[in-house]
């Protein structure tokens, strides 16, 4: 039977990246979608803004809209402090089996509670299902035309707090047209956007950041 992509991905970090070395399992994975097949990860050029938002921000709480195959997964857990709480939402089947296989590589199994399920079922569930009260960092890398339903559903369901940052995959390519206008319109975040290219292509694209101001 044919392998899909997510499991030739994986088969690539298994063959080239060390067990338990975060970095080389990021690393076997840019090599493997610049040279071999090209993937929707958020990439090393992004992925180094990501890096520096997460690092300044030490975040004891964090939620991952888009598990895909675990790739900024292993990145954001790489840099969390020992006692953070981060959870990761994937509603494939497929993806989520690669994504646990791949954060087991990285040996960061420990740090990260990857649920199946959709964002619009969960988020109003954590809460309660995970004792967390609100979120320091939100990563949005799911579907584009879902950033800003979830978006508004999270400052329903009070996970956000003053302070809280989102980051936004893709706002320029693919695109989030109406995340975009929301949340840089509204009076309830200060955004920036992080000009930079799609993952591994010369093609435009960028992170925006947001912070809900309450
Ligand atoms: C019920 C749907 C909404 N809720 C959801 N809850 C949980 N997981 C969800 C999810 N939606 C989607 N997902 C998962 O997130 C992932 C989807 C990501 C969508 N990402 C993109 O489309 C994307 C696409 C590109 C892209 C850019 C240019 C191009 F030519 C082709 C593709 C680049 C990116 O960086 C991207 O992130 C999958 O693993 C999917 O199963
Ligand atoms: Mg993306």
């Amino acid at each position: 039977t044919q392998s899909t992509r997510p499991q030739r991905l994986l088969s690539a970090v298994q063959k080239n990246a060390t067990r338990g070395d975060p970095c080389s399992v990021v690393r076997a994975i840019d090599d493997f979608c610049r040279h071999k097949e090209w993937a929707m990860n958020v990439g090393d050029e992004k992925g180094c803004i990501l890096d520096s938002v997460v690092s300044e921000m030490n975040p004891a709480a964090v939620l991952e809209l888009g598990t895909y195959c675990g790739y900024s997964t292993v990145r954001i857990a790489r840099l969390l402090p020992p006692d953070a709480k981060f959870i990761t939402l994937e509603f494939n089947p497929g993806f989520a089996a690669i994504a646990r296989q791949v954060i087991a590589w990285a040996g960061l199994e420990e740090k990260v509670q990857l649920v199946e399920g959709a964002s619009g079922d969960w988020i109003p569930k954590i809460k309660e299902q995970f004792g967390i009260k609100t979120f320091d960092l939100v990563f949005l890398d799911h579907w584009k035309d879902r950033y800003l339903p979830d978006t508004k559903l999270m400052e329903e369901c009070g996970l956000l707090r003053k302070g809280s940052v989102l980051l936004a995959d893709n706002v320029i390519c693919p695109g989030t047209p109406d995340y975009l206008e929301y949340i840089r319109s509204s009076p309830k975040y200060e955004s920036r956007y992080f000009k930079s290219h799609l993952e591994y292509t010369k093609v435009e694209d960028g992170l925006e950041k947001s912070i809900f101001l309450g």
